[in-house]
């Protein structure tokens, strides 16, 4: 089944965390990674997210350079690639950002397991693709993807999706800035969460790009033997 290029991207620590034990939002990137991020979004088809993410950041998932919207819009694309949340259970509120701010399609991606009523608002405000029995079936959502013409999907996280996606082998690359801070924290998010890789099955990157950037340096990575 032909999936997207999918990468992820994201900010964590020196210590490899993505935010703070309590799972709050900490702001790692400089304005130069931020701008980075703001570029890889203008460029991709669409942008995913899991519901932690949501509920943690409320994230709006927007394009925020008038320019690049501008230039989106003269591409005859639609202003902010589409939004997509990764969200089983369809926790996301109905009063989210994602839905308050900033033109164009939205995708929640349920499974069987949510509830009928919360699947029923959530039409009213964004496309439901329902996948899954008790979790969204992740590569069966990125085919989906792909045959809507979703080619280049970018992640931004959090930790468990991230899990999820690299597991499952759809991540082609990922570019993390790691920041010049410390946060710390056992239980604190890291970038890929989850129940972890056996010795035996840990995804052998290679290297594609490091660079320093501001106080912290964004490193790239292929994952996927394309
Ligand atoms: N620093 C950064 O770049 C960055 C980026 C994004 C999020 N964050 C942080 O990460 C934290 C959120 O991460 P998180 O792990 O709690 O939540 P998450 O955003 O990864 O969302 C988890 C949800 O995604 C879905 N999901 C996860 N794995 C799945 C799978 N294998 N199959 C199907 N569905 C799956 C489920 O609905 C699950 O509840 C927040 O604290 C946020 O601030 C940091
Ligand atoms: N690249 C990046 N650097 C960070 O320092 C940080 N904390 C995040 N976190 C990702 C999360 O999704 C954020 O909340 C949104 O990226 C910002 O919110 P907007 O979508 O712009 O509204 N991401």
């Amino acid at each position: 089944m032909p999936t997207p290029f999918t990468f992820i991207n994201a900010a964590m620590s020196i210590d490899g965390k993505i935010s703070t034990r309590q799972r709050r939002q900490v702001r790692i990137s400089g304005d130069v990674d931020f701008e980075r991020m703001d570029e890889l979004r203008a460029s991709s088809d669409a942008v995913m997210v899991g519901i932690g993410t949501v509920l943690a950041d409320d994230p709006s998932l927007t394009v925020k350079s008038d320019e690049k919207r501008a230039k989106r819009l003269a591409n005859g694309l639609d202003e902010n690639p589409v939004r997509i949340v990764v969200d089983s259970k369809a926790r996301i509120p109905t009063d989210a950002d994602i839905f308050r701010k900033g033109a164009g399609k939205i995708i929640i991606a349920v499974s069987e397991s949510a509830a009928f009523d919360r699947v029923e608002s959530l039409r009213k405000k964004a496309m439901v693709i329902m996948i899954g029995g008790d979790q969204v079936d992740l590569p069966e959502l990125l085919s989906i993807l792909d045959e809507m013409g979703i080619h280049r999907l970018m992640i931004e996280g959090g930790a468990s999706l991230n899990w999820g996606l690299v597991k499952n082998g759809l991540v082609d690359e990922i570019y993390s800035f790691i920041g010049n801070l410390i946060i710390g924290g056992a239980t604190a998010p890291t970038l890929i969460d989850g129940d972890g890789f056996g010795e035996a099955d840990m995804p052998v990157c290679s290297l594609i790009g490091a660079e320093k950037m501001e106080e912290g340096v964004l490193l790239k990575w292929k994952l996927k033997n394309a």
